[in-house]
């Protein structure tokens, strides 16, 4: 019988290849598969009908050696402990690639926010704050947004955690309101650095992003916003899709009029229609012939299956593990060329970094410099992780884990593992 996809063990199946290819000491394994810390709650909350209902929530914190715990919180019905550990690893890796001082972590509750009111949503969220308050903090692991919660979630999150320590605490977590200490450009910062990683390998081949064709599974934060960069960058983006399915049209479609269509949250692509735009399912999406796909919404979407018959010539992963380490082989195997997750998505946490920055120094900084030092962070690395596939002949993937474990293991030997 076929195993149950477990994104942990993804993960770590992906360290034990990068270890071996890079030549890294296994003795040193350990230290890298596992989380430092992974807390359980249990949150009682008030319904809007008077009953209570308990949710089960996490927070996993896998390595502070670089500097705080670092990672978004996710609300989704499928959340459980193993995916949170694999979301706490990947946001390690992450930080460590494009070399900034953070951390890695990954928070979670196992529900499905769409069958709650605002109200419920907001009880649960200040029960999970109080929950993990004596583990967050500014400088000790600073949540932020991922799957169904955004800035709303953060601000509940802030204006809890303040409570509790009787003073404004801004910088306890990013991808909040610009009004209450958040950064401009965070919001987009997931997309525009998949944009910025599909302009650079891009440039690679000889090619810009002007005419490419592109289609996006994910409709949501990072999936919209690297749709609308494309699009405003002289892209064509041709298919895009939400939970509901996907709209295709050859010529390109109209981004902003979708947009404006989706951006309540309420209404579905599927309910889209404008002339020249087919409906198809999630797995024509990730089917169809295009020069880059962008998984943008879960784990787990590209298997040996859909690895064989995918017919892109470039895979961007906006979303975590998107690509199972099965199907990896298979896309290097055909030569299709793959940006991997923990380089590709992180503009969001790069971003992040700079909003963490200007809270506790008390700056605000304006949207087009926060941009360029976005691009700048990223254009280094990529270049970084290019110098790794040389030395090591491997693929992107394989070479952004290596300087990425490279860097921790270092720190922690400087550090001096044993006090
Ligand atoms: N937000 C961020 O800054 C960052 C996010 N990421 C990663 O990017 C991915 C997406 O996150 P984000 O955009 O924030 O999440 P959102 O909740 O904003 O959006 C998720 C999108 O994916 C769609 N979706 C969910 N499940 C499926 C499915 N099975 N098939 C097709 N579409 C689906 C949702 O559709 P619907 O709305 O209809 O349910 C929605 O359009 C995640 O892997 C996340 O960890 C990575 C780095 C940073
Ligand atoms: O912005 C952040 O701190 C983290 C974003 C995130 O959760 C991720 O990169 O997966």
């Amino acid at each position: 019988m076929e195993r149950a996809y477990d994104p942990y063990e993804n993960v770590v199946t992906v360290l034990e290849q990068a270890m071996d290819v890079g030549n890294i000491d296994r003795s040193m394994f350990e230290i890298i598969k596992n989380p430092q810390r992974a807390v359980i709650v249990y949150l009682p909350v008030e319904m809007d009908d008077g009953t209570v209902r308990v949710f089960e929530g996490y927070r996993v914190q896998h390595s502070n050696i670089r500097g705080p715990f670092k990672g978004g919180v996710r609300y989704h019905q499928d959340c459980d402990l193993n995916e949170t550990m694999a979301l706490s690893t990947w946001m390690s890796l992450k930080c460590a690639v494009v070399n900034i001082p953070f951390g890695g972590a990954k928070g979670g509750i196992k529900v499905d926010p769409k069958t709650l009111s605002k109200q419920e949503l907001r009880r649960l969220t200040r029960r999970y704050t109080y929950a993990i308050e004596p583990i967050i903090g500014a400088d000790s692991d600073i949540p932020a947004p991922d799957v169904n919660t955004n800035s709303q979630t953060m601000a509940w999150i802030l204006d809890t955690y303040s409570m509790l320590k009787g003073k404004p605490c801004p910088g306890v977590v990013t991808g909040k309101p610009v009004e209450l200490g958040g950064s401009r450009g965070r919001e987009s910062a997931t997309g525009r650095g998949v944009v910025i990683s599909s302009k650079l390998i891009l440039e690679q081949m000889g090619e810009t992003l002007s005419g490419v064709r592109v289609a996006i599974q994910g409709m949501g934060n990072v999936g919209a916003n690297a749709a609308r960069i494309f699009h405003h960058r002289g892209a064509k983006v041709i298919a895009i899709s939400d939970i509901s399915g996907g709209l295709y049209c050859s010529d390109g479609l109209d981004i902003d009029l979708i947009s404006d269509f989706v951006t309540d949250g309420e209404n579905l692509l599927k309910d889209y229609n404008a002339p020249g735009v087919t409906h198809i399912s999630n797995r024509e999406l990730l089917l169809c012939e295009c020069d880059i796909l962008v998984p943008s919404a879960m784990e787990n979407q590209i298997n040996e299956e859909l690895a064989q018959k995918i017919k892109c010539r470039f895979i961007v992963e906006g979303a975590n593990g998107p690509t199972t380490a099965a199907a990896d082989t298979i896309l290097s195997e055909r030569g299709i060329n793959l940006v991997p997750d923990v380089f590709a998505n992180s503009g969001g946490v790069i971003v992040s970094y700079f909003e963490w920055v200007q809270n506790i120094q008390t700056l605000t900084w304006e949207r087009d410099q926060v941009n360029e030092m976005l691009e700048g962070i990223m254009t280094k690395a990529f270049y970084e992780i290019l110098k790794e596939v040389e030395v090591s002949k491997c693929s992107l993937r394989m070479a952004a884990y290596i300087l990425a474990i490279r860097r921790l293991l270092y720190a922690e030997e400087i550090k001096g593992i044993f006090p």
